[in-house]
């Protein structure tokens, strides 16, 4: 990985063409950088852009304009096949819509199994890790359960744990404690927060939730696709 920030943004703009012909302005002109290991908290009323910042970052949405960098690669430009690369190297991911990121066929444990990045260690070590991530996101007693057949909240869960199993540089999440009870919440939460201070990966976590931004470094806050940002507590 480079030693530069783990995201850069400049300019970054995205404007969705609407049905009627009209246009909606999600970002305007963002800038954003994220050192390795920071946290960030994206904040902001419902339709502000946060969402969308998100899946830019994923190089799941190509920006209108401007310029956007992950782990040291400027994504413009990039085939889909050189972004699922990025995707693969550098991210974990947990969208709104967590069975996006899951085999849905497969067991919880095998969905993570699967993300495991590194080859090192033995077969059982491994074993151990993913039995770890199961046990630490509350799905152990559902390890051999097909991913289809879990509730929203536990596979919002199983899709952080998955993100983690690839020790990625960045984790992106949005509203990861959305679908989940305060108790769970907090569980993820201290998933993240411990990932960050253990392996060093940087957080982008849009969140309504105070107390998931509270324990952040920074909080970044969009209006109307632009960001402003608020002191660094880290
Ligand atoms: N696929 C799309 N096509 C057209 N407009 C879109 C699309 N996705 C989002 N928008 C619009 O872009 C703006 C920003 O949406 P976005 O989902 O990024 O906001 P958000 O801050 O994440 O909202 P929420 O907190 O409700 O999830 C909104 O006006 C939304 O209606």
């Amino acid at each position: 990985m480079s030693a530069g920030p783990v995201v850069r943004c400049e300019g970054v703009t995205h404007v969705y063409p609407d049905t009627d012909g009209t246009e909606v302005v999600a970002l305007d002109a963002v800038d954003l950088e994220v050192a390795p290991g920071q946290a960030v908290a994206l904040v902001g009323p419902s339709g502000s852009g946060k969402s969308t910042l998100l899946t830019v970052l994923a190089g799941l949405v190509r920006p209108t304009a401007g310029r956007v960098s992950v782990a040291g690669t400027d994504l413009g430009g990039l085939t889909e096949r050189a972004l699922l690369g990025v995707r693969a190297r550098s991210l974990g991911i947990v969208l709104q819509t967590p069975g996006r990121n899951l085999l849905p066929y497969a067991s919880a444990r095998r969905n993570v199994t699967f993300a495991q990045r590194s080859a090192g260690g033995t077969r059982a070590e491994r074993g151990r890790e993913v039995d770890g991530l199961l046990e630490a996101v509350g799905l152990l007693p559902w390890a051999g359960t097909a991913a289809r057949h879990l509730s929203g909240g536990q596979q919002q869960r199983l899709a952080l744990a998955v993100a983690l199993a690839g020790d990625p540089p960045l984790l992106l999440a949005d509203e990861p404690t959305s679908q989940l009870d305060r108790a769970t919440g907090e569980v993820v939460l201290e998933l993240m927060v411990r990932a960050r201070e253990e392996r060093g990966t940087a957080l982008v976590v849009v969140t309504h939730d105070r107390e998931v931004s509270r324990r952040l470094d920074v909080e970044h806050t969009i209006h109307d696709g632009r960001l402003t940002s608020g002191p660094d507590r880290g």
